[in-house]
């Protein structure tokens, strides 16, 4: 019992290293990511000066991290689509189409998010 208490700890260590490292692989090696951040960071800065409220800040970062969530994931799916048939394919297009449609989707969630937040404040 104490053995698998102790493999289920450094099993859940492990697997949280390996997220880290991800994250830290997506961050520093891709540039949609790398864009999206710079973008983020723009954002936060807009809304600190601002003064955005708490609640605008929470569908902020909401808004942030459905993109970076959804970038990420479609940089994985492209990393397979590479790895599985690095030659031409329509049907590996297609689903590489459709992983980059649902970025586009993430992002204009956070088009209007940031339009309902930003542009009474703008104009
Ligand atoms: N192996 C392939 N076969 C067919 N079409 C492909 C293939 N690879 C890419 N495509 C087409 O090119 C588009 C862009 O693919 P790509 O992998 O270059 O994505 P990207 O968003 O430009 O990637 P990156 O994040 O590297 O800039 C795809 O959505 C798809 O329409």
């Amino acid at each position: 019992m104490k053995h698998q208490q102790t493999s289920f700890i450094s099993g859940r260590i492990k697997s949280v290293t390996y997220a880290v490292k991800g994250f830290y692989l997506l961050i520093t090696t891709e540039h949609s990511i790398m864009v999206q951040l710079t973008i983020s960071a723009l954002m936060c800065i807009l809304g600190f000066y601002l003064k955005i409220s708490a609640v605008e800040w929470m569908f902020q970062i909401l808004a942030i991290g459905l993109v970076l969530t959804a970038e990420s994931l479609n940089t994985a799916i492209e990393a397979i689509c590479d790895y599985i048939q690095p030659n031409f394919d329509k049907k590996i297009g297609f689903i590489k189409d459709i992983a980059a449609g649902a970025v586009t989707f993430a992002a204009l969630t956070a088009v209007v998010i940031g339009a309902i937040i930003y542009l009474p404040k703008l104009i």
